[in-house]
């Protein structure tokens, strides 16, 4: 794979989903950061995404709940390069129906090299950088050059 320089903006948009015993703990995170996350865009999967709106008066955009296509369709921004960070408070001591969605959500934030924090401490840490509110360079796969390397296969 051939990678190219791309930055991330300024304004990041942010995509928040917690998993059910993990949603207190994402709530109280971004109670705790509201003043910086008011900045950027935010949205989320339907039921973490509601409970941030309604908890904490911040817009936030809702896909659909994680079990019915949300981390998918999150996923897919991220392939498109519309979202720019992934919060993602996620189980580890319970077993998901939808836990293929979940792998492929990390997947693609992986292949599209945004910042990832599973947990409080990761997320103290992201949004602590001085990176958090200022553009960020990171490198993401070259698509035209993998285009071409395919179409002579
Ligand atoms: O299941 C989820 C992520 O995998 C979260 O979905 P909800 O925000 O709809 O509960």
């Amino acid at each position: 794979m051939e990678y190219i320089a791309a930055a991330l903006p300024a304004k990041k948009t942010i995509a928040l989903i917690a998993h059910d015993n993990k949603k207190p703990d994402l709530l109280s995170w971004v109670a705790k950061h509201k003043a910086l996350l008011e900045h950027h865009h935010l949205c989320g999967t339907g039921t973490t995404g509601g409970k941030v709106a309604t908890a904490l008066g911040l817009q936030v955009k809702q896909f659909l709940s994680g079990p019915l296509g949300g981390d998918q369709q999150i996923g897919s921004k991220i392939a498109e390069g519309k979202i720019d960070c992934l919060i993602f408070f996620w189980d580890p001591f319970t077993q998901m129906p939808h836990d293929p969605d979940v792998k492929a959500l990390l997947r693609l934030a992986a292949v599209w090299n945004i910042p990832i924090a599973c947990n409080s401490a990761s997320a103290d840490l992201i949004i602590s950088s001085p990176l958090f509110n200022s553009p960020l360079e990171r490198m993401i796969p070259n698509y035209d050059s993998y285009k071409n390397k395919r179409e002579q296969l």
